[in-house]
């Protein structure tokens, strides 16, 4: 019997999924694993305590703990969870993991562990039964084109009468039913409970975004891959991993665990690379990518403003694709979902079916405001590949001018700093005003944020406007818009927050564009203000 407690606390996020965003409350199931069971596969010296505790729940965080549940203390980015041990204990835990000397009252278990993160995903594994074990885990890899590639395959999935989970930016779906996240790639412990409520709902497939964060923190350590899918690498998250080197070993680990397919972006420099690893090797290896040199190619690619059209070629037989999303990055992103149905034996209408079933994802290439004459798109490019790729695409499209609003992310230092002068650069160089502004800056200074971008696109030669305030950054770049231009406002997507400083604000693109327009059309002004 395999122990369950879905308390309402256990998933709490912040981002919005679309659909019927499924709470927890209700779903409560106890059940009473004892500790030996629980750590029955875990490397760990029993400090004190009985190992026949009883243990009703595992938490990662002092302020999700149980009555008789289980703590583990992990040394975090910002601070220290073996702090929170006697805040767990108050709380009920009957047992604490730790990974460094740490007191507990007398009757409290204290295990002591090499690395509490890796026992977390260890014994969360165990005590929701593995249940990766008896599923088809797809994990798809990669800077850019996860989410929309999870999203294909999703679709395709269902195209052949398959019940499908899903887990990733977005959120997550257990077939139908959403569940909001605050990860790409959850916590462990947060993994394991989908997947468990996955098998709880008889869903055998799921398709998982598997960040470079996920495989460095071992978030997935302990799920069982069948698929392992890369799109591509581009410089992003050089905080964490330091170089390109340890990024691209980093994600390269997912497919020394798969047993069914490895499929590999064949056109990508980093993706060669992993070819050349994977090849002769078991499992089976499929390339995809625009090359004929690849298993899975595309020829006859018609990029339209809302769509693009190609014939895709695979070892089987070839079949027209038509998607609702224009640019090349979406023919690879289809390539690859093409060469994982093909990888299942799904038929190729059903692959088809599936491709062109996929209308519209939350802040990929959005349209959130459009009439006759003017356009405005949402879109979460957020790395120098990504809004390159995404100007580039519009280029051809648009009759006026691009007026792209938009701010970097990046961590402090170096990193960070080339981030966004990069990034300034693609924006100098491709849009006709880049509106420079904040994109969380979390505990940085906004204004040497700003300098740092501006650089880059001063460097490119580009002509820009610069507000701290993301809202009035887009209201100016509204207020500019004129006949045939496009206004791009590119960075948060999906996202519906702002964070500044410690303090997640609301902040929500799509409501903000449309109440300015309908202000605007209201007053009447829209006359002069949008006029040729
Ligand atoms: C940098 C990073 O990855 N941080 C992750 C990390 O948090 P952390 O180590 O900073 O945690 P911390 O705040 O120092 O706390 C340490 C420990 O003390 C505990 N604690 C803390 C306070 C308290 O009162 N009681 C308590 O027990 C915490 O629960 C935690 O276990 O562990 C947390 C729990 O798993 C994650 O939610 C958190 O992700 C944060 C939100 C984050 O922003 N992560 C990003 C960088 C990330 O992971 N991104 C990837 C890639 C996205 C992409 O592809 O672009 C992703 O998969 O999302
Ligand atoms: N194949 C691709 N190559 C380059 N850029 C892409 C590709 N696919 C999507 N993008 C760009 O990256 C943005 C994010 O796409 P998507 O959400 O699919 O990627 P992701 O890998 O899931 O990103 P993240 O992990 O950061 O959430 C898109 O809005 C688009 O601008």
């Amino acid at each position: 019997m395999c122990p369950i407690n879905f308390g309402a606390s256990v998933y709490t996020e912040h981002t919005q999924v679309p659909g019927n965003t499924r709470t927890y409350a209700g779903l409560e199931r106890r059940s009473i694993m004892k500790l030996v069971s629980v750590v029955a596969d875990l490397a760990y010296t029993l400090q004190q305590g009985e190992l026949q505790t009883e243990i009703t729940s595992i938490a990662f965080d002092s302020r999700e703990v149980t009555a008789g549940g289980l703590f583990v203390a992990i040394s975090g980015f910002q601070v220290d969870g073996h702090a929170y041990i006697q805040q767990a204990i108050g709380r009920g835990a009957s047992a604490v993991v730790v990974e460094q000397e740490s007191v507990a009252p007398e009757g409290i278990a204290v295990l002591k562990v090499a690395d509490s993160r890796d026992a977390l995903a260890r014994m969360s594994a165990t005590f929701y039964g593995n249940p990766t074990e008896t599923m088809n885990l797809i994990g798809v890899t990669g800077t850019n084109g996860k989410t929309t590639i999870t999203y294909f395959i999703q679709s395709i999935l269902k195209a052949a009468d398959r019940s499908v989970g899903l887990i990733g930016t977005i959120g997550s779906f257990i077939g139908d039913e959403a569940v909001q996240s605050r990860n790409t790639t959850p916590e462990s412990l947060h993994l394991q409970q989908l997947f468990f409520q996955m098998r709880e709902s008889d869903i055998r497939d799921c398709v998982m975004e598997v960040s470079s964060h996920a495989l460095s923190l071992k978030r997935t350590a302990y799920c069982r891959f069948r698929t392992g899918i890369f799109t591509n690498l581009t410089p992003d998250h050089l905080e964490l991993h330091h170089s390109m080197e340890s990024y691209f070993e980093v994600k390269a680990q997912l497919f020394d665990r798969t047993t069914a397919a490895n499929i590999v972006n064949g056109d990508d420099e980093y993706g060669r690379r992993l070819i050349e690893r994977l090849r002769g090797r078991a499992p089976r290896l499929i390339r995809y990518g625009i090359r004929s040199e690849n298993e899975v190619y595309a020829t006859e690619i018609r990029c339209r403003e809302d769509g693009t059209s190609f014939i895709a070629h695979t070892p089987v037989g070839r079949f027209a694709v038509d998607l609702h999303f224009p640019g090349m990055i979406y023919v690879y992103n289809a390539l690859a979902a093409i060469a994982f149905g093909l990888s299942e034996g799904i038929d190729l209408s059903a692959i088809r079916r599936g491709l062109e079933a996929v209308k519209g994802i939350r802040g990929r290439m959005e349209t959130v405001y459009a009439n006759g004459d003017y356009r405005v798109i949402v879109d979460f490019a957020h790395t120098e590949d990504g809004l390159e790729k995404l100007l580039l695409t519009l280029l051809p499209f648009v009759k006026g001018r691009i007026i792209l609003v938009f701010g970097v992310y990046g961590a402090e230092g170096e990193h960070g700093e080339r981030k966004r002068l990069a990034m300034g650069r693609v924006a100098g160089t491709f849009a006709d005003l880049s509106v420079v502004t904040s994109d969380n800056p979390k505990q940085q200074n906004p204004a040497r944020l700003l300098l740092e971008i501006e650089r880059g696109v001063q460097e490119a030669g580009g002509v820009y406007r610069s507000f701290l305030d993301r809202k009035e950054a887009i209201h100016y770049a509204l207020n500019e818009c004129r006949k045939g231009d496009i206004v791009v406002i590119a960075g948060k997507g999906h996202e519906t927050t702002q964070i500044l400083g410690n303090a997640e604000i609301p902040f929500n693109e799509r409501e903000i564009v449309n109440a300015y327009m309908a202000e605007q059309e209201h007053s009447g002004l829209e006359l002069s203000a949008f006029s040729e």
